[in-house]
């Protein structure tokens, strides 16, 4: 498989670095404590990067869906692990990889919604053809059309997370 280099691990860390303030300086007037959602397993990597930016108590939680088979969704969430604690009350971040056709995120705010959060906001590392999906992602960190990518947490076929990049199949 033919990858190409899309967004570089310094263009990576240096927006993950200017998410990180742009988060802190909305909730510091609201909260000084944030409940950050980790969805899984692709969200690993910019979520343990973000929370290290964040500046303020950030309690850490996890989920883990997934819809995706190849290059395509299944249109079928599979939940396997949702969140522990409760989160009446609380401000909630949830932190994605990728917002693509906003499936996973609609079905995910739903659900976390019934808990009576003080708020629900998205932080997503890339969200691609943002007008089209319908949810809100107030801390988008890249922009991008449609192209399938990978690395950075993100897979094709469970592979590729490892890569420090994101790049696009060729
Ligand atoms: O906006 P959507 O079209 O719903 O796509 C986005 C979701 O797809 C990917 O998850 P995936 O199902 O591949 O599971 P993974 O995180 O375990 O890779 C990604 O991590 C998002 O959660
Ligand atoms: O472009 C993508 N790459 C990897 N996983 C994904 N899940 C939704 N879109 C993508």
């Amino acid at each position: 498989m033919n990858i190409k280099e899309l967004i570089s691990e310094e263009q990576i860390e240096e927006r993950v670095k200017e998410m990180g303030k742009e988060i802190t300086d909305y909730y510091k007037e609201k909260t000084d404590e944030l409940v950050a959602v980790c969805v899984l397993k692709g969200s690993i990597n910019f979520y343990s990067d973000l929370v290290k930016r964040i500046d303020m108590n950030v309690l850490y939680n996890f989920i883990q869906v997934s819809s995706y088979s190849g290059k395509n969704t299944t249109g079928r969430i599979k939940v396997k692990s949702w969140v522990e604690e409760s989160l009446e009350g609380k401000h909630v971040l949830i932190v994605e990889d990728v917002v693509d056709t906003g499936n996973t995120l609609k079905y995910i705010i739903k659900y976390l919604e019934r808990q009576k959060p003080a708020s629900i906001e998205i932080a997503s590392a890339v969200v691609k053809n943002v007008y089209q999906h319908g949810v809100n992602v107030k801390f988008p960190g890249f922009d991008l059309g449609d192209y399938f990518i990978l690395g950075y947490g993100l897979d094709y076929d469970q592979k590729y997370r490892n890569l420090p990049y994101i790049g696009y199949v060729e």
